[in-house]
C-alpha cells in the first residue's frame, strides 16, 4: 500500500492508498521540528483508531516545506524500511515537464496538482487550490504545467487584516447575506468573501481569453465548496486532487521502473 503526504504551509495530510481508494485521510498542522517518531506516534494512534489494516510498502512527499522532507525520509526509511519519492527531486519523474522559465522552481503541490487534474480531466485546464496560497495552476492541452497565477490565502488575507489593523479582530471566512456590512465582522467578511469570488472569476477569465480556448476550471481545497455555492465559478470540485495527483505520479515513476 501506498502512504502518499502532502505538506502545506499550513497543514500537513497523509493518506492511504491501496490502489483502488483512500483508506483514511489524517491532518496534522505543518511543524518543520516534528521529529520522525513523532509522526509515527500520531499516525498509529489514528491508523489504529480507524481500524485500518496498513501494510505501507511505499511512500510519496510532495512538500511546500523543504524543512519538513528530512523528518519525513527518516519517518519512511525507520517505520516502512522504504526510500520516499519526493516531488521536484531528480528521482522523481512527472508524466508531463513543466514549461516555465529557466531556474523557476515550481511549487511541487502545483506539480502534483497538474498531474491528478490532467489524469481525471484531459488538458486544457486551471486548477485553482484553496491553501495557505490561493493558486491557479494552467495545464496545456497536452498535460504540461505551463504557468500560473499566485495570490494570497483566503485565511492569509483575514489574519493580515487582523495583525495590521488595531482595531479589526480575528474573523472567519463565511458567505454573507449581504455585501453591505452594518458591523466589523460583517464588513471584512464581505471583503474577503466577495472579493474572493470577484478574484476567482476575473483572474479565470483573463486567463481563457489569453489562451484563447475553452479551459475546464478544477477546484480544490476546503473552501472551494464555500465559493461554489454563492457563484458559479468551478466546472468540477475535487477534494481529493492532491492526493489522487500523488497516487498518479507514483504509478508512473512504478510503470517506468
Ligand atoms: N467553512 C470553512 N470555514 C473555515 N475554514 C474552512 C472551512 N472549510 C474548510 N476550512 C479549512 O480549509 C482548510 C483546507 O485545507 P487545505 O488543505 O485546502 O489548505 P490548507 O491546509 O489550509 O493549506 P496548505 O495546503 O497550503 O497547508 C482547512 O484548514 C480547513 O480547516
Ligand atoms: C505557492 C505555494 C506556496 C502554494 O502552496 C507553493 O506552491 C510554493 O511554494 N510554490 C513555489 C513557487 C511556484 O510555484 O512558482
Ligand atoms: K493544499
Amino acid at each position: 500500500m501506498l502512504l502518499a503526504i502532502d505538506c502545506g504551509n499550513t497543514n500537513t495530510v497523509f493518506s492511504i492508498w491501496d490502489g483502488t481508494s483512500f483508506l483514511c485521510t489524517l491532518r496534522t498542522s505543518t511543524h518543520h521540528a516534528r521529529t520522525a517518531d513523532a509522526y509515527f506516534t500520531w499516525y498509529s494512534t489514528l491508523v489504529k483508531h480507524y481500524g485500518i489494516d496498513a501494510d505501507i510498502t511505499d511512500v510519496i512527499i510532495s512538500s511546500t516545506v523543504p524543512r519538513v522532507v528530512f523528518n519525513l525520509r527518516v519517518f519512511a526509511d525507520r517505520f516502512f524500511g522504504c526510500r520516499p519519492l519526493v516531488v521536484g527531486k531528480p528521482d522523481c519523474l512527472l508524466p508531463h515537464a513543466p514549461r516555465v522559465d529557466e531556474g523557476t522552481q515550481v511549487g511541487p503541490d502545483r506539480l502534483v496538482n497538474t498531474a491528478g487534474a490532467f489524469d481525471r480531466h484531459g488538458g486544457d485546464l486551471i486548477v485553482v487550490d484553496f491553501g495557505t496560497a490561493t493558486t491557479f495552476d494552467v495545464v496545456s492541452q497536452d498535460g504540461a504545467y505551463i504557468g500560473g497565477v499566485i495570490a494570497p490565502g483566503v485565511n492569509l488575507s483575514l489574519e493580515a487584516l487582523h495583525m495590521a489593523a488595531a482595531a479589526l479582530p480575528h474573523v472567519d471566512i463565511s458567505v454573507p447575506q449581504q455585501v453591505v456590512g452594518t458591523n466589523t465582522v460583517a464588513c471584512i467578511q464581505s471583503g474577503i468573501f466577495w472579493g474572493y469570488v470577484g478574484l476567482v472569476r476575473e483572474i479565470c477569465t483573463r486567463i481563457k481569453a489569453e489562451r484563447d480556448r475553452p479551459m475546464t476550471v478544477v477546484a480544490t481545497g476546503g473552501l472551494a465548496p464555500l465559493f461554489q455555492q454563492s457563484a458559479d465559478l468551478f466546472d468540477v470540485m475535487e477534494e481529493d486532487l492532491t492526493m489522487h495527483g500523488l497516487t498518479v505520479i507514483h504509478k508512473y515513476n512504478k510503470d517506468i521502473g
